[in-house]
């Protein structure tokens, strides 16, 4: 029948959409994927409450190797629950794809996501927002230097980056401090002038959640503060500042 795969938003069930919550009380099967990113504490209660459906937790072999997914939304209407945006990470892209060239027919239903909500969030001009990068966990073995490069590269076209931080087995973010200290040690290694300590940054800590706590400073400054971070968390680096810009910022985060 359909597969449908809907954006949860920053909320977790608290911003399902009317027209998501009417699919998910229609739904035969209800698939929530708990890999991509972070799920918000009681979602899963929450959903049963709304709609009265069991919730299928879905982790990384399950997306990945979809087949079974697929086969089930051919007779049946089956929804798939996705943090933030629906379709902002590949892999549920892949699973969109797979089911369009078995026949089955997808519907998306979008939602916001932390790729487009953190500039606004922070008073940033959406037009000064560059390519979102990754900072993975790294080691003496991996430490991916393109991180650096793609941050400078944001920065030298005036551009600001969300860096996303990697999720380990327990689904709790790369701390920030490490984030930052990797990200300096990385743009050293290459030489780079930028960014250095000067550089501004801002810390978005579990944004959309009750717990939510936004900070921002001088990435020096904010390696020297005991923020109280909580998952999922977030760094921008800000390229320099419009007038507008600056005044938001200082209006809507908290300075260290
Ligand atoms: C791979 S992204 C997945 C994005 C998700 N599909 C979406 O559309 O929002 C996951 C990363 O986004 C960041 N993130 C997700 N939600 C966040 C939030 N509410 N506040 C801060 N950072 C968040 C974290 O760094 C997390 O590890």
């Amino acid at each position: 029948m359909t597969l449908c795969i809907m954006g949860m938003g920053l909320r977790g069930a608290d911003s399902l959409t009317l027209l998501e919550v009417e699919r998910l009380r229609r739904a035969d099967e209800v698939l929530l994927d708990t890999y991509t990113s972070f799920i918000p504490p009681g979602t899963v209660e929450r959903i049963r409450e709304l709609t009265g459906k069991e919730v299928r937790l879905c982790g990384r072999t399950e997306l990945e190797e979809h087949g079974w997914l697929i086969e089930m939304s051919r007779n049946r209407l089956v929804c798939l629950l996705v943090p933030g945006d629906a379709l902002s990470a590949t892999t549920h892209n892949q699973v969109r794809m797979s089911a369009v060239r078995a026949g089955v027919d997808v519907e998306v239903l979008e939602n916001a996501s932390i790729l487009n909500t953190w500039h606004g969030r922070l008073g940033l001009l959406s037009y000064k927002v560059g390519p979102p990068v990754s900072m993975p966990f790294t080691d003496e073995r991996f430490f991916p230097l393109s991180v650096a490069d793609k941050v400078r590269r944001n920065l030298e076209n005036g551009l600001h980056t969300l860096l996303l931080l990697d999720l380990d087995r327990n689904r709790e973010n790369l701390d920030p401090h490490t984030a930052l200290r990797t990200l300096l040690a990385m743009a050293q290694r290459r030489n780079y002038d930028n960014p250095n300590e000067g550089t501004m940054a801002c810390v978005l800590s579990g944004l959309g959640q009750p717990w939510e706590k936004v900070v921002c400073g001088k990435i020096s400054d904010l390696l020297q503060t005991e923020i109280g971070f909580r998952s999922p968390v977030s760094i921008a680096i800000l390229a320099s500042l419009d007038f507008s810009e600056e005044e938001m910022l200082s209006a809507f985060c908290q300075s260290v």
